[in-house]
């Protein structure tokens, strides 16, 4: 059984080992490495699972997943290239990074997957693009399509998608969250107890994304069913035109890919 180590159990690094066991794999089949202490000791505590250094995960995992910050990249992979050899599968999640990146860095021939994940792995409902780098196979975009397909959906894309992937899926969840903060807070507004208003949005946006995903329907035809000739909907709709919300979530999006690839080339002469 294949052995995984994710470098940098931060949220997403986290994400994947509570997903990942979750989906059924073996605690003794885990591993991780972390900077401090006692948040290693809290994970190993929290899932039964071994925090280790990244010379022992190299020398023990079939399978090496880079969770740590972009920012944080360099000194990982100055700890990483003399303890990784070609028969180990490097995945990194990290945003904006290049496989390219790893390729220079890295002993000669050692396979690199790119992947943009995101954080509803942890409920078993990730959306995951993954990317192959120039020595990666058939046999390693099917190993690490299957060990994100146990926490999610998977899809494979060119390279060159993944900084526009991040911006729409990567991030993604966040724009969710921060359209149900500002719905809870609308519910404040008119009057309606914070918990009851939680309830409501709550809801709401499950139904929505459920129906979303079932129902075969496109998001227009659902939401003209929702939006009465001269009712409630499309008077917020008008405002919600008014202010530019649909131009606003363009630009945020753009701009959050723009940002992946900066942080692509921030290290592009390393
Ligand atoms: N959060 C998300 O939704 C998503 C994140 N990503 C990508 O995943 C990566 C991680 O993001 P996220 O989980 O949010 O970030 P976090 O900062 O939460 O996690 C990174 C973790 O790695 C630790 N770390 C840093 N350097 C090392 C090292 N050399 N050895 C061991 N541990 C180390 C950090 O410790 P310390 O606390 O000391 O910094 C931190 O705990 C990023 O590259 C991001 O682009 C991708 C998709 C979604
Ligand atoms: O905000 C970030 O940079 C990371 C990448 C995608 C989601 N979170």
């Amino acid at each position: 059984m294949t052995t995984i180590a994710v470098l940098g159990a931060g949220k997403i690094g986290e994400a994947l080992l509570s997903g990942l066991l979750q989906a059924g794999r073996a605690p003794d089949r885990l591993l991780f490495t972390e900077r401090h202490p006692e948040r290693s000791a809290e994970l190993s505590r929290r899932y039964g699972i071994r925090g280790t250094d990244v010379a022992t995960a190299a020398a023990e995992a079939d399978v090496l997943v880079v969770a740590v910050k972009p920012q944080d990249i360099e000194p990982l992979l100055t700890e990483l290239a003399p303890a990784v050899g070609p028969g180990t599968l490097v995945v990194s999640l990290c945003a904006g990074l290049p496989t390219a990146l790893f390729e220079r860095r890295l002993p000669e021939g050692v396979p690199v997957v790119r992947v943009m994940p995101n954080t509803p792995m942890v409920v078993g409902e990730a959306m995951s693009a993954i990317s192959g780098g120039r020595h990666a196979g058939p046999e390693h975009l099917t190993l690490v399509a299957e060990l994100l397909g146990s926490v999610g959906k998977v899809v494979r894309v060119p390279e060159s998608q993944q900084d526009a992937v991040t911006a729409l899926s990567g991030s993604g969840p966040a724009y969710f969250f921060y359209l149900v903060e500002a719905m809870i807070d609308a519910g404040i507004l008119l009057g309606i107890p914070r918990a009851v208003a939680t309830d409501l949005i709550i809801q709401s946006a499950v139904g929505a994304a459920t129906m979303l995903r079932d129902s075969g329907e496109h998001p227009v035809t659902l939401r003209e069913a929702v939006t009465s000739p001269a009712g409630t909907t499309i008077m917020a709709v008008r405002e919600l035109e008014r202010h530019g919300v649909r131009a606003a979530l363009l630009a945020a999006i753009e701009a959050a890919r723009d940002r992946s690839e900066e942080l692509g080339r921030e290290h592009e002469r390393d």
